[in-house]
């Protein structure tokens, strides 16, 4: 039996560690607040800011891990290099998740290295550079801090008036110590998906259905597996899944993001080298293992035979609109009262922001079904939900 130090306690680590213990293993779970979902699950905690090196060390030495699962961006990525060569086990790999905290990194391996399609792109240090790196890329176009996660600090720039507003939210949403902000082309793109790729220890890599997905203010709001894309899409897809997460090394499960456009083909966007926030559509049971599950089995070198699509899914964010130190949920019995095949998950965060995630609804369907019913069910279900005081 293994013992996991899980990096990051939100709602994909607290799936993650129902999965670690339902095979026996021991989980010590961290976050820089107490009373995080995975905490509430795990063998053990620690409080501490991840992006301090010197505090994650002192974990790693008081818990001696057989293995290091990030479960956030937000971690001194640098250190996971140490661990790694101490012998500790990084999942998947100290490479890709120090690779894939920073954009910048990601995005040059991806589009100059691999040479995989992904929209225009330059950096900017300065408004002034940002107002040139937009000129040439032309509006509208979407500015990003390197350092973020779920759409904060991302806006949409229509107009060269609009680039101030975008360049003090960029650095305000930035986290960590860099300054420094994307701009990329704006892709017109019919669809996006979100295909969760699993490499192992010893074995081919596997892909899941895709996942679509529907963001707001980069954020996402729903998710389903899996829609009709044309067969050429799902090709290349992969091939783009197989050649990044090939070059970043390691075992483990990824959510690899694309956008997908009829005339202009797949885009590769960005990559999670951990569980999706998109791909809790899985908790549906859409396949024979959840994406928790396909992580864990990977990063232990479990052997995963095959990855069955087993029902159609779907999954409806239940966000609170309100800030509170005492989050109430109302409308969680009208939610799943009238469906047999719906059910709700509340992730139990101690403290609501307006915005923050607090729970999710996912539905599912027998194959074949109508996916856009499902859609609309499973939304109207997680509209019922209501985060108050
Ligand atoms: N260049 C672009 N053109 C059009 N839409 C974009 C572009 N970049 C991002 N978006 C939209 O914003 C969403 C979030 O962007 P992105 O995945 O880069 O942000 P993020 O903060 O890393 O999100 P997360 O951490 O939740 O994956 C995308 O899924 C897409 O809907
Ligand atoms: N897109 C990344 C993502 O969904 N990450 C998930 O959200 C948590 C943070 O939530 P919080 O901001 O509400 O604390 C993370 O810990 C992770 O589970
Ligand atoms: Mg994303």
């Amino acid at each position: 039996m293994k013992k996991i130090l899980l990096l990051g306690s939100g709602e994909l680590g607290k799936e993650f560690v129902i999965a670690a213990q339902r095979l026996g293993q021991t989980v010590v779970a961290c976050d820089k607040y107490a009373g995080a979902p995975a905490m509430q699950v795990a063998d053990a905690f620690e409080v501490f800011d991840m992006l301090d090196g010197d505090a994650l060390a002192a974990a790693v030495a008081k818990h001696r891990p057989d293995v290091i699962v990030p479960e956030i961006e937000a971690i001194r990525t640098e250190r996971l290099y140490d661990f790694e060569r101490a012998g500790v086990q990084v999942a998947p790999s100290a490479r890709a998740v120090n690779f894939t905290m920073n954009r910048k990194a990601i995005r040059d391996l991806a589009a100059k290295e691999l040479g995989l399609k992904t929209a225009r792109y330059f950096y900017a240090t300065s408004f002034e550079e940002l107002q040139q790196a937009a000129e040439k890329i032309g509006f509208p176009c979407v500015v990003k801090p390197l350092m973020s996660s779920s759409g904060k600090g991302q806006s949409v720039v229509k107009a060269p008036e609009e680039l101030e507003q975008a360049w003090r939210y960029g650095c305000e949403g930035s986290r960590g110590d860099i300054r420094e902000l994307i701009v990329e082309e704006f892709i017109r793109f019919d669809s996006e998906i979100t295909l969760l790729t699993v490499t192992q220890k010893n074995g081919p890599t596997l892909f899941c259905p895709p996942i679509g997905h529907v963001q707001k203010g980069g954020d996402y709001r729903e998710s389903f597996q899996s829609p009709e894309i044309a067969p050429e899409h799902l090709a290349e897809a992969q091939r783009m899944a197989a050649a990044v997460t090939e070059a970043l090394t390691g075992a483990g499960l990824w959510g690899v993001e694309f956008f997908l456009s009829h005339d202009n083909g797949v885009y590769f966007s960005e990559l999670s080298p951990r569980p999706h926030d998109t791909g809790m559509v899985t908790l549906a049971g859409t396949q024979n293992l959840n994406e928790f599950e396909l992580h864990l089995r990977a990063v232990l070198g479990i052997p995963i035979p095959a990855i069955t699509f087993e029902r159609l899914g779907a999954s409806a964010v239940i966000l609170s609109p309100v800030a509170t130190q005492t989050p109430h949920y109302e409308g969680v019995e009208e939610a799943v009262a009238d469906d047999p095949r719906t059910d709700i998950r509340i992730f139990g965060k101690p403290v609501a922001r307006v915005n923050r995630r607090m729970g999710v609804v996912v539905g599912y369907e027998p194959l074949g079904s109508d996916l856009d019913a499902l859609r609309d069910r499973v939304k109207a279900a997680a509209a019922k939900v209501k985060v108050t005081e």
